[in-house]
């Protein structure tokens, strides 16, 4: 059985569920930290564990040029090489080598490209992309595809979609088949409800183990994002998960599951804790705020992360001001603690089916603001 899962619940449109992997299990709805090039950026991996977090994501595309995949592999594969024993999902490169515009030449075969680091010429296809990720050796693979920019003309959308669904089915024919492994296709055709039926159908017949939503957090602000996922999310199979790509901030995870979707992947936590903003549950803090400097307080009472049970905001606040690493690394882990106690409150309010009333009581402490 490849990878599998399991809807242990649901509260309208939200599910509760368990993905079961070769490397473990994954609760969702779930949210994988960005591990870019196989670190989380400013975090241990035990660190990343202590958060709650179960599953990472590695980006094939920085991997494949620095260390390589086959270094990867010969070392014994990322789980070993980062020290990550839980699940690791990576993406198919796509997505990062489309953003290089003039250093990258699309054909309906692959995409060839100049690396930003050395000049050197690399080339993805369906098949290269998928080979990478067994080198990884990650527990979810993603389909190489085109990740179609907003906005867009309708017939545009449906050029790029078909594409990454002829990507999609040489992918599929490429991927090993392993216990406790699985590839997930990815929905695309942007903001076209034809299209993304299309796309939708197409991947159904294809087969996957997961399906992601693509195309959406380009831009097309969170109320195109929401009514998109209205219609995308009601034609995924309801007995496999759903993962939207590269989001977001907490409102809009919030937002996503209770429209259906499962799992999630964004570097606002981590990056946002490398540019002096924490996010808390009365919405987010800039720590590098002269407003903090004689703050003894912690940024939230209520989190159980090394920053909030060890220092003050006066501190915090000092450490950035002094472009000290140890600023990035607190609040790193904050906001993937926080990010996580987000993810354990859904979960949470699906199995009691009060999930109107967490986002509600969610959405008020968002607006309180800091006091
Ligand atoms: C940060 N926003 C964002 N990150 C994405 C990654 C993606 N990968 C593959 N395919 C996508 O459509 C796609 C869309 C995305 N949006
Ligand atoms: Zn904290």
């Amino acid at each position: 059985m490849s990878l599998s899962y399991q809807l242990l619940g649901s509260d309208g449109a939200a599910r509760r569920g368990r993905i079961t992997t070769a490397h473990g299990t994954i609760e969702t709805p779930a949210f994988m930290p960005v591990g870019t090039a196989g670190t989380v950026k400013a975090m241990l991996p035990q660190s990343v564990a202590e958060t709650g977090a179960q599953i990472v994501l590695g980006n094939t595309f920085h991997l494949m040029l620095r260390p390589g995949a086959e270094r990867v592999a010969a070392l014994g594969g990322l789980h070993k090489f980062m020290n990550w024993p839980g699940p690791i999902l990576t993406d198919s490169g796509g997505f990062q080598v489309m953003s290089l515009k003039e250093l990258r030449k699309l054909d309906p075969d692959g995409v060839t490209f100049r690396s930003p680091k050395d000049g050197s010429q690399h080339r993805l296809t369906p098949e290269s992309s998928i080979e990478i990720q067994r080198l990884l050796d990650a527990d979810i693979t993603m389909s190489f595809d085109e990740c179609t920019s907003w906005p867009v003309e309708e017939p545009e959308a449906a050029f790029s979609m078909r594409l990454s669904m002829k990507w999609a089915a040489r992918g599929r024919k490429a991927f090993t088949e392993r216990p406790g492994y699985g590839l997930f296709g990815i929905v695309q055709g942007s903001t076209f409800p034809a299209l993304r039926e299309e796309s939708a159908k197409a991947l159904i017949d294809i087969g996957f183990d997961g399906y992601a939503v693509g195309g959406l957090a380009v831009g097309e602000g969170q109320e195109l994002m929401f009514s998109t996922l209205d219609y995308t999310v009601p034609m995924l199979p309801a007995d496999r998960p759903r993962y939207l790509m590269g989001v977001g901030r907490p409102g809009d995870i919030v937002g996503a599951v209770k429209r259906g979707i499962d799992m999630f992947d964004c570097v606002m936590p981590t990056r946002s804790g490398r540019t002096a903003q924490a996010f808390t549950r009365r919405g987010e803090l800039n720590m590098r705020n002269a407003r903090h400097r004689d703050d003894p307080r912690p940024i939230d009472e209520h989190c159980a992360c090394p920053a909030c049970k060890h220092h003050s905001r006066a501190y915090l606040h000092h450490l950035i001001r002094a472009d000290e690493i140890l600023g990035a690394m607190l609040l790193t882990w904050h906001n993937l603690q926080y990010y996580q106690d987000v993810m354990r409150g859904l979960r949470g309010a699906i199995e009691s089916r009060t999930l109107d009333d967490w986002i509600a009581s969610f959405e008020r402490d968002q607006a309180l603001g800091d006091i």
